[in-house]
This record gives structure tokens, C-alpha cells and sequence, in this order.
């Protein structure tokens, strides 16, 4: 479009169309908004504003309020990104390839978590460039602004991002450095994503819990009081903390488990100094397990990659299932395998984008 120098120009008030939103770097998003009543575009240094009736005037910045949504967006006081989910378990994805440092705070983050006064999700996770010859690093904030240092179903979708701000097609695998190590998702030809979750730790200290190791160095079927009831706990960590129980001397809980009550004493107990992710399970046959969760930092999930992998790994060392398994979280079922040859475990499940934004921080 030619801007002429004259104040009103004739020209129907249509935005510029989107036609591929991923397919434009998330960046350059900053050149398009949609306001209510009056729309401005930016062309160069000029902007356009289109109103009502039909016609655009070109003004210059001084005649802009700097206090204005528009605005911020060209002065760094918003953040594009891409919702998506695995299961239900919801993040905000951050194109920030181009820095090392998160492009918004841990407040800032956990402002925008919030399901009534932000975005709402379970947490933010920045696609980052790689280290140690790594293709990106993945960082990630809990809903109440902590970092964690993984995500199993947050990783899945960033495997998804990638592809789509890469405009790649078909099968892929990436290699992401996170606070757990090297992670290795692969997208499959349907869509879903199989990742290498790497090897389980089990050492206490490293877990990190203070209940003493019962096996060995591991603490496998021991005994946590927690309000004053005994629990069965396997403490294990898929780079962050688990503690997983097949409930109370009583039997299986997980219907019956008021987690918002009991989850935040798990997630508490002085015997986790880190703090930890609970899982609640049920086992229905020796290659299906069902489960309930309380994260660490997030509260009560529809679903939870690095649990489902930690409860697989607490089943077969408590000899209650195989090695494959079905897991069937609130938000749906994860394939998990913990392969006996190398010892990793291998998360598979799908990640969908929901939609793509703007927000103000
Ligand atoms: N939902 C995630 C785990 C996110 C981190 C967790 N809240 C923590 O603090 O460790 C998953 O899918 O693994």
C-alpha cells in the first residue's frame, strides 16, 4: 500500500491478513493489531489509523499516546506468545531465541498465569537458544513464578513450537537443554510427541528428600506421615522432585483424595527441602495406572509428563506393573516405557496449540 502525505486516504479499513500466523516469525507479530472501535498499522515510522468510516489517516508518533496499548507494543511493554497444552496441563510459550535471559520475570510470569487477572496457565516456557551444542534451552516458570527444572508435558509443546516457528514439517527431533539435562523430543508422523526423559534418579539426597534411604540409597515404599495419616511414598526425580504413593495403610485414595486439603502438605513437608510434586495412584491392571496430581508450584494439574514418568519408575520398583504402561491422567492417557536397555524413559503424547496473542506486562 502507497501512504500518501495527505492526512486522509481513501482505502477500506481491512486489516493486513494474517495468513499463516506461525509462519512469520513471532517477532514481527508487533505489526498488526485489532482494536475495537479504531485500528492503527505501522508502516515504517508512519502509522495508520483506520476508523469506523472507512478512512485511514497517517499521523505521526508525537500524536500518539504513549500510554496506549499500541503503543507498548512497540516499546517492549508486551509479549507475543502461543498458548498450547499436553493433556490439559497449559503453558505460555515465549519465542526467545534470540536471548539467554527470559524476556519477562517471575512475577511477571506468574501474573500472567493467573486464570483471572492474566492469560491463565500452568506456567510460562521460554524457547531459548542452545548451549553445549544443544539446538535450544527450555526454561520455565511455575504458575506461582518458581523455576522448575523440567516440564514433560511443557516439553512437548515446546517440541510443537519449535516446528511451527521453524516451519518445519513431518518427523523431527530436537535436542533441548534444561535444568535436568540434555531432553530429546521427537515429533511423530501423527503429530504426537515421544521424548527421551533420560534416566530416573533415585539417590534421596538428589531426589532431594530427607526420608532415609530404604533401599539402598533409594527410598522405595516408606513410610511419610502427613497430617497425622501414614502414606506409602517412592521419592523419585525426573529432574525435579515426585513423591509418589499408592495411597494410605488404608488402600488406594485417588477418587476419594480432597487434593487442594492434602496436596499442600505434601507439596510442604519438611522432609522435601526443594519442595515436591505429588502423585496420587491407583494401579487398574499391571500396564495401567491412573493418576491424580499436586505440583509443586502450580497446585492441582489436568496432567503432569515428569509425574507420569516418576510413577511408572515407583510402580515397577514397588512391583505393582511392567515397564509400559498406560497412565491415565484427569486431561487423558501418556504412553510410558522405561526401557530396560538404557535405563531412560520414553513419554508419549500429543501437544496442541489453542491460540496465539499479545499481552501486556
Ligand atoms: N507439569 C509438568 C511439571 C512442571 C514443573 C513442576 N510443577 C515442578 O515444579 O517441578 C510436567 O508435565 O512435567
Amino acid at each position: 500500500m502507497e501512504i500518501a502525505a495527505a492526512s486522509t486516504v481513501s482505502v477500506a479499513p481491512q486489516p493486513p491478513r494474517l495468513t499463516n500466523a506461525f509462519s512469520r516469525k513471532l517477532s514481527s507479530v508487533s505489526s498488526l493489531s485489532f482494536g475495537s472501535v479504531e485500528r492503527k498499522y505501522c508502516l515504517g515510522n508512519a502509522k495508520l489509523r483506520v476508523s469506523a468510516s472507512s478512512s485511514v489517516d497517517v499521523v505521526t508518533a508525537e500524536k500518539i499516546s504513549p500510554a496506549s496499548f499500541l503503543d507498548k507494543r512497540e516499546t517492549g511493554g508486551v509479549l507475543h506468545f502461543v498458548k498450547y497444552h499436553g493433556l490439559g496441563n497449559d503453558f505460555i510459550l515465549v519465542d526467545n531465541r534470540d536471548s539467554s535471559e527470559p524476556k519477562i520475570t517471575q512475577e511477571q510470569a506468574a501474573k500472567l498465569c493467573d486464570r483471572n487477572f492474566g492469560v491463565g496457565a500452568d506456567g510460562v516456557i521460554f524457547a531459548m537458544p542452545g548451549v553445549n551444542g544443544t539446538d535450544y534451552t527450555m526454561r520455565i516458570f511455575n504458575s506461582d513464578g518458581s523455576e522448575p527444572e523440567m516440564c514433560g508435558n511443557g516439553v512437548r509443546c515446546f517440541a510443537r513450537f519449535i516446528a511451527e516457528i521453524e516451519n518445519l514439517q513431518g518427523k523431527h527431533s530436537f535436542t533441548i537443554h534444561t535444568g535436568a539435562g540434555l531432553i530429546v523430543p521427537e515429533i511423530q508422523d501423527d503429530g504426537q510427541v515421544k521424548v527421551d526423559m533420560g534416566i530416573p534418579v533415585l539417590k534421596a539426597q538428589d531426589v532431594p528428600t530427607k526420608l532415609p534411604g530404604n533401599k539402598g540409597e533409594a527410598v522405595i515404599q516408606a513410610e511419610l506421615v502427613v497430617d497425622g495419616v501414614s502414606w506409602n511414598v517412592t521419592c523419585v526425580s525426573m529432574g525435579n522432585p515426585h513423591c509418589v504413593t499408592f495411597g494410605t495403610k488404608g488402600g488406594p485414595v485417588v477418587d476419594v483424595l480432597n487434593l487442594p486439603e492434602i496436596g499442600p502438605k505434601f507439596e510442604h513437608h519438611e522432609m522435601f527441602p526443594a519442595r515436591t510434586n505429588t502423585e496420587f495412584v491407583e494401579v487398574l491392571s499391571r500396564c495401567h495406572l491412573k493418576m491424580r496430581v499436586w505440583e509443586r508450584g502450580a497446585g492441582a494439574t489436568l496432567a503432569c509428563g515428569t509425574g507420569a514418568c516418576a510413577l511408572v519408575v515407583a510402580a515397577v520398583l514397588e512391583g505393582r506393573a511392567n515397564r509400559k504402561c498406560t497412565v491415565d491422567l484427569p486431561g487423558g492417557p501418556l504412553e510410558i516405557e522405561w526401557k530396560q536397555e538404557d535405563n531412560h524413559i520414553y513419554m508419549t503424547g500429543p501437544a496442541e496449540a489453542v491460540f496465539y496473542g499479545s499481552a501486556l506486562v
